[in-house]
């Protein structure tokens, strides 16, 4: 395998941190999770901190942003309050969600072309701060061409309709939607990633799309990390995202 074909991993560890809060302990701590899951090879660790502050709390953030070996991708709603955030502790990568307080996870993509010129002033102002922007958007050719327009180097193309298909004939048509999203992502010359819903039984299709760069998987690991260890769930997806690529 070229380096230029290896597909990377970013461990998203919110889920930890839903557990630490279900009780308002100071364990289970996402810190230890992201230290040991960059020891069993991510190549960054990814954390969303919420407006409701449901999981994430800004001490992660803060803690995170001066341990980690590999890089941040601080995912965010666009706000005010999130992007000062992000200009204060500095993360490798943004990536802008949408966000509602009473959604149980992240429901669709970002809606960047109904709101073009606000994300392209939030990408402007990260990119000021030295931040890599990424949009978390669905793969929709308009959401495709808008980001592109927003001038983000980054798009990430959301999984979950995908993963979470009903049946095979509609887990095919989400696949073909997402392999035209990554075809456009790159032609318009950005970097395309791809998350969310992703577990060990779906990740291979997705993997094996070559033009992808980087998975962004959370809840899966994080699942499977309380029955093997965080080190041998974040091997095992490095080794199936591996064994896709070829
Ligand atoms: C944007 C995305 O798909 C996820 O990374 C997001 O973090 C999901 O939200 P929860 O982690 O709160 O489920
Ligand atoms: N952006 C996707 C992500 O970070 C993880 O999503 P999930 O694997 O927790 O669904």
């Amino acid at each position: 395998m070229t380096a230029s074909n290896a597909i990377l991993l970013g461990v998203n560890i919110d889920h930890v941190a839903t557990l630490r809060q279900a009780r308002g302990t100071r364990y289970p701590d996402p810190i230890q999770a992201a230290i040991e899951a960059e020891q069993a090879g991510a190549e960054g660790i990814t954390l969303h901190l919420r407006e409701d502050r449901r999981h994430i709390q800004e001490r992660d953030v803060a803690l995170l942003s001066n341990i980690l070996l590999s890089k941040m991708n601080l995912e965010m709603a666009v706000t005010e309050e999130m992007l000062a955030i992000a200009e204060k502790y500095g993360p490798k990568d943004c990536c802008l969600v949408p966000e509602r307080r009473e959604e149980l996870t992240t429901e669709g993509g970002l809606e960047v072309a109904g709101q073009l010129g606000r994300i392209t002033e939030a990408c402007a102002r990260l990119k000021e701060a030295g931040i890599r922007v990424s949009l978390f958007i669905d793969a929709d050719p308009y959401q495709v061409e808008a980001a592109a327009q927003a001038a983000a180097p980054v798009i990430e193309i959301h999984t979950g309709h995908f993963a979470d298909a009903e049946d095979e004939r509609s887990r095919q048509k989400e696949f073909q939607r997402i392999v035209e999203a990554v075809r456009q992502g790159r032609e318009a010359g950005l970097q395309v990633n791809a998350g969310h819903g992703l577990n060990y039984q779906n990740v291979a299709a997705i993997a094996a799309i070559p033009e992808i760069v980087e998975l962004n998987i959370g809840h899966a690991i994080i699942a499977r990390a309380l029955f093997t260890g965080m080190q041998a769930a974040v091997r095992e997806m490095k080794r199936l995202m591996r064994e896709a690529r070829g």
